[in-house]
């Protein structure tokens, strides 16, 4: 089994010029910014689409967990509103599909209870969590100059737990809130080198260096060369600075029924209309709302819009008047997440393991996520596509083999977030200089759009939590534009 490769079009694939006249655009801007603060615009409520004819208050763009936030907490506080979704399902960059007898997730997957949004929704819908088999893992591995080492897991926290605990050494002092990333102001250099480079600073026994190397490669879902330093020591500072709640928030309880259980539970609690395979194409900014154009040229109105689409992804869609230069370079430079997820099913079963390679293997990562009657799920993460097919069975399976040589894998899933359109990457890391340059920018209404995701919160930025803080934050803010 494979990724799916049946997408929808791609808003880019029409060919609509992406180009503005800038500086006219942003005149514009400052008049739609000033009109909006003026108490008559309600008398103009923009002629709506709804089925009585009286317009949504809000639209919102994109149906992940940011966008279902958003939608059910502002339908919820009776306004009308509608979910414009470009792919034939909900949820985003979380999709759970059957695979082997079990709700898999392909994409978002792990929760912890240092997160506080996602794991009151799932408590609040009766969610209940289960745990991966590697928590109780009777095998640790990893890489000593190439060679494999096995040994126990309080061996292998005995060389990487001093390292980690160095590397991750400032965030106490420069994030000292971790919902608050930007609070310190004075950051040093730390956003402006790489976590390689602050790797390489510590001066560490090559078997810790590589380990560090790939730790911070799997955190940014690329090599560690890309990812800010501050943007990595923010993690420890979210997982209550101690590594080992950090791991549990990363990847010890998984949803029972996947993440798909939530979000349908969310979605069914909300009054909100939705239209799925329904992509956007452009946002056009009046002085009483906004008028949205999907792909296929229907024209929507609403007094306020919500825009909930990966960071990446933003840069497709048409604005006028054009959002601001820092939104659109950001998303055209991308955040860091571009590697890979791969499920492996194998006949027979091995040791319960935790793996930790190398950033350079394959699979930099990879462990028991199953442990089944006659078989196992092995999950394993890559720093890059360029290292594993990941619809290669065979080369899944020899990456697998590199942490189990013995290991016989029947099959394997997986699914290419990098080229599905509507995600362009995975999971959110910023590069040297865009939490400290551009996330207060990133964050900002224009005018009557507002903008939430995963990829822009304040806390887990790039998890299911910090895309469910961002839609209730803009849910709120959006509730007071238009109570204005
Ligand atoms: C492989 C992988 C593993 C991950 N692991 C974890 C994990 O273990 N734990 C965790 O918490 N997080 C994890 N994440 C991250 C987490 O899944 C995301 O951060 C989060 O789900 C993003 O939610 P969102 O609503 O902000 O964005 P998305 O889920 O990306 O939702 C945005 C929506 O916008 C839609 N869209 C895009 N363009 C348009 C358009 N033009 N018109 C209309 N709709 C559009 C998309 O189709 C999508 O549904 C992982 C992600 C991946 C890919």
């Amino acid at each position: 089994m494979s990724g799916n490769r049946d997408l929808p079009p791609h808003p880019d694939d029409q060919g609509r010029p992406l180009d503005h006249n800038r500086r006219r655009l942003l005149q514009a801007v400052g008049a739609i910014v000033s009109a909006a603060a003026a108490p008559s615009l309600h008398a103009s409520i923009p002629a709506g689409n709804t089925a009585d004819g009286g317009g949504y208050d809000a639209i919102v763009i994109g149906g992940g967990f940011a966008g279902i936030t958003a939608a059910r907490d502002l339908s919820l506080r009776g306004f009308r509103v509608l979910i414009l979704e470009a792919r034939p399902r909900l949820g985003g960059r979380t999709f759970t599909t059957r695979f082997a007898n079990h709700d898999l997730d392909l994409g978002g997957t792990w929760i912890g209870n240092s997160q506080p949004f996602v794991w009151s929704e799932r408590m609040r819908y009766g969610v209940d969590v289960v745990e991966s088999a590697a928590v109780a893992a009777s095998q640790a591995i990893w890489m000593d100059d190439g060679e494999r080492i096995t040994g126990s897991l309080a061996q292998y926290a005995e060389i990487y737990e001093p390292a980690a605990n160095h590397f991750y050494a400032p965030a106490r002092e420069f994030i000292p809130r971790a919902y608050q990333p930007l609070f310190k102001e004075e950051f040093g250099n730390l956003d402006q080198i790489s976590a390689a480079d602050a790797i390489a600073n510590l001066g560490l026994p090559a078997v810790q260096r590589d380990l560090l190397y790939s730790f911070a490669a799997i955190n940014g879902h690329s090599f560690a060369s890309e990812s800010s330093y501050l943007d990595q020591l923010r993690w420890f500072a979210l997982g209550n600075y101690h590594l080992w709640n950090l791991w549990d928030n990363l990847s010890r309880y998984r949803l029972a029924g996947g993440t798909k259980a939530l979000i349908d539970r969310m979605a069914a609690d909300s009054n909100a209309e939705v239209r799925l395979g329904t992509p956007v194409a452009h946002v056009k900014q009046s002085a009483a709302g906004a008028t949205v154009t999907t792909l296929r040229g229907e024209e929507l109105q609403a007094r306020a819009v919500v825009v909930a689409v990966p960071l990446n992804c933003l840069a497709d869609i048409e604005f006028s008047p054009a959002i601001s230069e820092v939104k659109l370079s950001e998303s055209r430079r991308r955040h860091t997440g571009s590697g890979t997820k791969v499920y492996a099913k194998t006949a027979g079963k091995q040791p319960v393991f935790m793996g930790h390679g190398t950033q350079q293997m394959p699979l930099c990562f990879a462990w028991t996520e199953y442990d089944d009657p006659d078989s196992q799920l092995l999950c394993g993460f890559g720093a890059s596509p360029e290292l594993l097919d990941v619809n290669d069975d065979r080369a899944v399976a020899s990456a697998f083999a590199r942490y189990q040589p013995s290991v016989t894998v029947e099959e394997s899933v997986s699914y290419d977030w990098n080229i599905d359109p509507y995600s362009k990457g995975t999971w959110c890391m910023y590069r040297p200089g865009t939490l400290t340059g551009s996330l207060t920018e990133l964050q900002r209404p224009e005018g009557h759009v507002f903008f939430a995701g995963a990829d822009i919160a304040n806390g887990w930025r790039g998890f299911i939590d910090g895309a469910i803080e961002s839609g209730a934050t803009v849910a709120q803010q959006v509730t007071q534009h238009i109570a204005i």
